[in-house]
């Protein structure tokens, strides 16, 4: 049984693939917060900017199997995209806990790609396409190495040169959107000036909240 949040069909905005068509998955809670407000200050990570309780939102609910989940998955994408590889992103909630095998196996069938944003605590099952860690303060990181690591920034237990050296082929910061240096322009300039003296590092930012799409 997969509980799904919301799926929607949007542009990814963040990161390295921001642009890009994709469906995502939303996946119903996380092992790093419970999502309710009242447990926030005392979670493993506090400053989460998603709703991920619940089966109720936009194309959410229980799915029992896999074919029936990657069946949804699949009726979000254009039936007219010829030219496009089909591509979904797993979030959250923690996607790490609910993606297995036979789903990635079923959205393959399919023709899909398939991305994973990730806190990085839990272990992937193999065959993911895409994989975006975004380390959350002091929780050990089992997932080491990947496609793309996305640092919310800045968050006092989790510098960027913990990171530097880990196995990814992009290394990014995103401004945090919830304030802790007073108001969220100040920590994109923050962020900015990071990557300009840390060149290893680039800026995403949260394109889909500029635009004003999901
Ligand atoms: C809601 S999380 C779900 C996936 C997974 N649990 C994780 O943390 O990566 C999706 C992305 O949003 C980022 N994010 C969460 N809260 C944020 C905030 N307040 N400001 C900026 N990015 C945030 C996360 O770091 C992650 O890259
Ligand atoms: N457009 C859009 N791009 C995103 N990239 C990561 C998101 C997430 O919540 O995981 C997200 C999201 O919620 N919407
Ligand atoms: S790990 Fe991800 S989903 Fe869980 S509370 Fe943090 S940002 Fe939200
Ligand atoms: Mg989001």
């Amino acid at each position: 049984m997969y509980q799904v949040k919301e799926t929607f069909y949007t542009l990814q905005g963040e990161g390295a693939r921001a642009g890009r068509a994709s469906v995502f998955c939303r996946f119903s809670g996380c092992n790093l917060w419970s999502g309710r407000e009242i447990d926030r200050a005392k979670a493993r990570c506090t400053f989460c900017d998603t709703d991920f309780i619940g089966t109720d939102g936009q194309g959410g609910g229980k799915f029992a199997t896999a074919e029936q989940l990657a069946e949804h998955i699949a009726s979000r994408w254009p039936t007219d995209a010829q030219h496009a590889r089909p591509y979904v992103v797993f979030t959250g909630g923690e996607p790490l806990l609910q993606l297995d095998t036979a789903l990635i196996t079923a959205l393959h069938a399919r023709g899909f790609e398939i991305a994973v944003e990730t806190n990085g605590t839990l272990a992937p099952p193999p065959g993911i396409d895409w994989i975006c860690v975004s380390p959350k303060g002091a929780n050990a990181l089992v997932l080491t190495e990947g496609d793309e690591l996305k640092l919310v920034y800045p968050q006092a237990d989790a510098p960027p040169e913990r990171f530097t050296d880990l196995g990814f082929s992009h290394f990014y910061l995103q401004p945090m959107d919830r304030t802790v240096l007073g108001d969220v322009s100040s920590q994109v300039r923050h962020a900015t000036d990071y990557c300009l003296a840390h060149p290893q590092w680039q800026l995403s930012l949260q394109t889909h909240k500029i635009a004003g799409f999901d």
